[in-house]
């Protein structure tokens, strides 16, 4: 596969907007895929918010799998890495966010305190790369549906001010990053994601990609899902040609409709009917 250069013009434009708001912002959601936790973190990150202080909202959980959760747990604590885990689309998750926020700003919580002022509300900017959920995890926040949300990369858009329970003070503007590529399986995890648009890799290649790796790590998910038994001997080819038989994804002459089974393979898997999973553990 060749190298892929990926960094769209209006990223910039969104770093520098980043970068102007954090002067103001006391704290940092930076949002992940749950999934796919460290592909799906921007690798300016950073840099871009210098030593502001930061917490890793690890969005999503509800679609991962629940042991390599587990497992990424185990390893942003032994990173020291504040982190939340949430379900933005079903959890009420404004009190534990709020006690993280609390707990990881207590240094400017106690200078207040020392000098005498009244508790401020705190500020807080959600950054992430596309399609992690920032929008829906500000709707959750905010506790009404204020922000439009879809499952395209790229829809986040308009910018207000918003007050959150608890009096945390958000933008409900977020910062989208561009994601990173510094291997192939990153940028498959993340074209299987949803979090780059379909254009740019093979969807071909993305879907053999999602495939192979689903029949290695869980091979029952496919079965159940499409109701046939993977066997053996048979290749991936074999595998998207049943999805599109049992699927009835067929044109005249009897010839699969490939771009029908890729298209709702990747809905499939990214919306969950696959079961929970996830795509990558700590090294
Ligand atoms: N199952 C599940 N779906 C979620 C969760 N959070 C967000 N989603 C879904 O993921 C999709 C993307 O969510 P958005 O909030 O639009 O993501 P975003 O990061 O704002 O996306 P961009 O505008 O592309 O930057 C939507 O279909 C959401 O409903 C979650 O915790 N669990």
């Amino acid at each position: 596969m060749k190298q892929i250069q990926w960094y769209p013009g209006h990223m910039a434009k969104a770093k520098r907007l980043i970068e102007e708001k954090l002067k103001i912002i006391d704290v940092v959601y930076e949002l992940v895929d749950a999934r796919i936790p460290e592909s799906s973190r921007n690798p300016m990150m950073d840099e871009i918010t210098h030593k502001k202080d930061k917490i890793l909202i690890i969005n999503k959980t509800d679609l991962a799998d629940p042991s390599l959760t587990k497992a990424w747990m185990k390893y942003y604590d032994q990173e020291q890495i504040p982190y939340v885990l949430c379900n933005s689309l079903n959890d009420n998750i404004t009190q534990k966010v709020y006690e993280k926020t609390m707990k990881v700003l207590s240094h400017l919580h106690q200078d207040d305190i020392n000098k005498g002022k009244a508790k401020r509300n705190f500020k807080a900017m959600v950054i992430g790369v596309p399609n992690v959920g920032k929008s829906q995890f500000i709707n959750n926040m905010a506790g009404k549906n204020k922000v439009k949300t879809g499952n395209m990369p790229g829809v986040t858009k308009t910018q207000t001010f918003i007050k959150a329970e608890h009096d945390l003070l958000l933008f409900d503007n977020p910062g989208v990053l561009w994601p990173r590529f510094q291997s192939q399986d990153q940028a498959f995890r993340l074209a299987l994601m949803g979090t780059i648009k379909d254009e740019i890799l093979p969807l071909d290649e993305v879907v053999i990609y999602g495939i192979e790796y689903l029949r290695k790590h869980y091979p029952k998910a496919l079965e159940k899902r499409y109701g046939f038994m993977v066997k053996d001997e048979m290749t991936t080819i074999d595998i998207i040609d049943m999805i599109g038989r049992k699927r009835g994804a067929i044109m005249a002459g009897n010839e699969i409709d490939y771009d029908r089974v890729f298209n709702l393979f990747l809905y499939d898997l990214r919306n969950g009917a696959l079961g929970a999973m996830s795509f990558e553990k700590p090294q």
